[in-house]
């Protein structure tokens, strides 16, 4: 392996305008802006919710400076941080500044708005990217330093195999402020909400057919990701496939090295802070129009199709954002009447009446029934899920909510109504609309 990841610090986004999906984090999604970069010729924001930290990064229109305005509550509160030095970025080969720090500047595909880096902390970033670029890696950026008034922290850029996905990698053991060197800090706003997501559940890339055995090795190559089992029918070779009922996807995760685990960062309340799980999805031969393909075809190409936010108490969470404003996919109301359902939802404690409310999908893992005793409640372990629609123009991202009681992988029966929900709704809008309606439509 040629890097070794302490854990994931960030994930960060670039879109051509900060200003939307910034108030999207906020006021929707309950995600707190804490940092901020404002310069001349772009804009980068920091929110987070607990463990989980997004950077969303302004593309300038073709060259040029940014000219909306930020609304004006983010543009109000930034701490001006008086004796705070300007941030100083030296390359260690001696490169020249560039705009977008802890990032690149055109990420492929940088004509739509994408989820495209995954940024871990690492203990040694020179030898890390050594190692990465003698694998035949395509370095970004050249570890580099960036300085200011509460210290430095070095960063190098490594290209993914996936897509436009790329994954800086960054030690910040020497810094003591609270985000990055060049971010300033943005005071809390006042009526902060109390919403309970914890951390990055998992990453979900949509790839390309049969690319999936090649992306699992490139990240046990180069990070020492290891396989992880999504369900107790997943073969080592073929994944966890589900097809039949108009579905044809095949699933892969792996996490990182588990080694880890063992280490470094406690910054999780003091706890060892949960991993992040990465999930593969291709969609199976012969395909058409669907959840994967689409996401394809609208982004440009393979990349992150979306993210898994941890939350201890779906319900509220879910409820929460949808009184704000959050659109979530609902499945046919049919799902809470099914054969048995009803009585497994009350089995896990809830109702199928709340759960409904909110598209909130349950499915119990039936692995450990018969024989597991570890957990106080022995017999049900169970997962719930709830999808948000794509969260910008195009039908590319989106989030999920997931509340685990001690199930790990994912259940069929929340997948297939997902599929179902989705693709029911790209019918509705192709007939609604037109076929070329769905890569016209504004943001919602
Ligand atoms: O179920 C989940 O949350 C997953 O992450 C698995 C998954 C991946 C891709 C899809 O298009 C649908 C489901
Ligand atoms: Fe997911």
């Amino acid at each position: 392996m040629a890097a070794y990841l302490n854990r994931l610090h960030h994930i960060s986004l670039h879109v051509s305008r900060v200003g939307n999906i910034a108030s999207d984090l906020v006021s929707k999604l309950k995600f707190d802006l804490f940092a901020a970069r404002l310069t001349d010729e772009t804009r980068q924001l920091a929110f987070r919710r607990g463990a989980a930290v997004f950077v969303v990064n302004e593309r300038p229109p073709h060259g040029g400076g940014g000219t909306e305005s930020l609304p004006v509550t983010l543009n109000g509160t930034i701490d001006p941080r008086e004796g705070w030095e300007a941030e100083e970025e030296t390359t260690l080969d001696g490169d020249t500044c560039r705009r977008y720090l802890y990032g690149v500047d055109s990420p492929p595909h940088s004509n739509v708005d994408t989820v495209c880096n995954v940024c871990f902390e690492v203990r040694d970033v020179e030898r890390s990217s050594r190692a990465l670029r003698d694998l035949g890696c395509v370095l970004l950026v050249p570890p580099t330093v960036v300085r200011d008034g509460g210290g430095e922290v070095t960063y190098t850029v490594v290209r993914s195999i996936v897509g436009n996905v790329c994954h800086t990698l960054l030690d910040r053991s020497r810094y003591e402020g609270t985000f990055l060197p060049g971010f300033r800090d943005v005071a809390a706003q006042a009526d902060a909400s109390s919403c309970p997501v914890t951390h990055f559940d998992h990453i979900t890339y949509a790839c390309q057919t049969k690319t999936t055995a090649q992306v699992m090795q490139w990240y046990e190559k180069c990070f020492g990701f290891q396989r992880f089992y999504l369900h107790s029918d997943e073969e080592e070779a073929e994944g966890y496939v589900l097809k039949g009922e108009g579905i044809g996807l095949r699933l892969t995760a792996m996490e990182y090295w588990k080694c880890s685990k063992a280490g470094m960062t406690l910054s999780f309340g003091g706890e060892k802070e949960p991993d992040c799980k990465f999930v593969v999805a291709e969609s199976l031969p012969g395909q058409g129009s669907n959840q994967i393909n689409t996401f394809l075809q609208q982004h440009g190409g393979p990349g992150i199709q979306h993210i898994g936010l941890y939350t201890n108490d779906i319900v509220s969470t879910a409820q929460e954002m949808a009184e704000a404003g959050v659109q979530f996919f609902a499945p046919p109301p049919t799902y809470y009447e099914e054969v048995g359902k009803r009585q497994e939802i009350e089995a896990a404690g809830h109702s199928p009446e709340r759960l409904s409310r909110h598209g909130i999908l349950l499915d119990t893992d039936l692995r450990h029934r018969a024989h597991d005793q570890t957990t106080a409640d022995a017999d049900v372990r169970y997962l719930l899920q709830v999808f948000t629609k794509p969260i910008f123009a195009e039908d590319t991202f989106f989030l999920e909510l997931i509340e685990r009681q001690g199930a790990s992988g994912f259940g069929e029966g929340n997948i297939r109504a997902l599929w179902r929900s989705v693709q029911a709704y790209m019918e509705k809008e192709r007939e609604e609309k037109g076929p070329a309606s769905i890569v016209q439509r504004g943001r919602h």
